[in-house]
């Protein structure tokens, strides 16, 4: 099933650099092994803001939770989840 994901990122500001740093690298390192195994399919910054556009293709609800509530910044981020379906007019095939 594939799940589009908009999250915004909300770190505080009180939040010591050297945390905040950590953080993010283990973030990185922890949607870098996602999108190696293939459930994390696109990621895009949006312009202008700390936030992202993801596509997601996993087996089911419980599984995108699972894989989100990981997230390191989980604790910091808004994140709105839209399923996703074939459109009947696209062209392109993916398997
Ligand atoms: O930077 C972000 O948008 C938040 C998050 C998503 C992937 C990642 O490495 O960090």
């Amino acid at each position: 099933m594939l799940f589009l994901a908009h999250m915004v990122v909300n770190l505080p500001p009180s939040m010591p650099e050297a945390e905040a740093t950590a953080i993010r690298a283990k973030e990185r390192e922890y949607s870098q092994a996602l999108q190696r195994d293939g459930r994390w399919v696109e990621l895009w910054r949006v312009v202008g803001e700390y936030a992202n556009y993801s596509v997601f293709d996993v087996h089911d609800n419980d599984e995108l939770h699972t894989l989100l509530s990981g997230l390191p910044l989980f604790p910091y981020m808004n994140i709105t989840v839209t399923p996703l379906a074939r459109h009947p007019s696209r062209i392109a095939e993916k398997p």
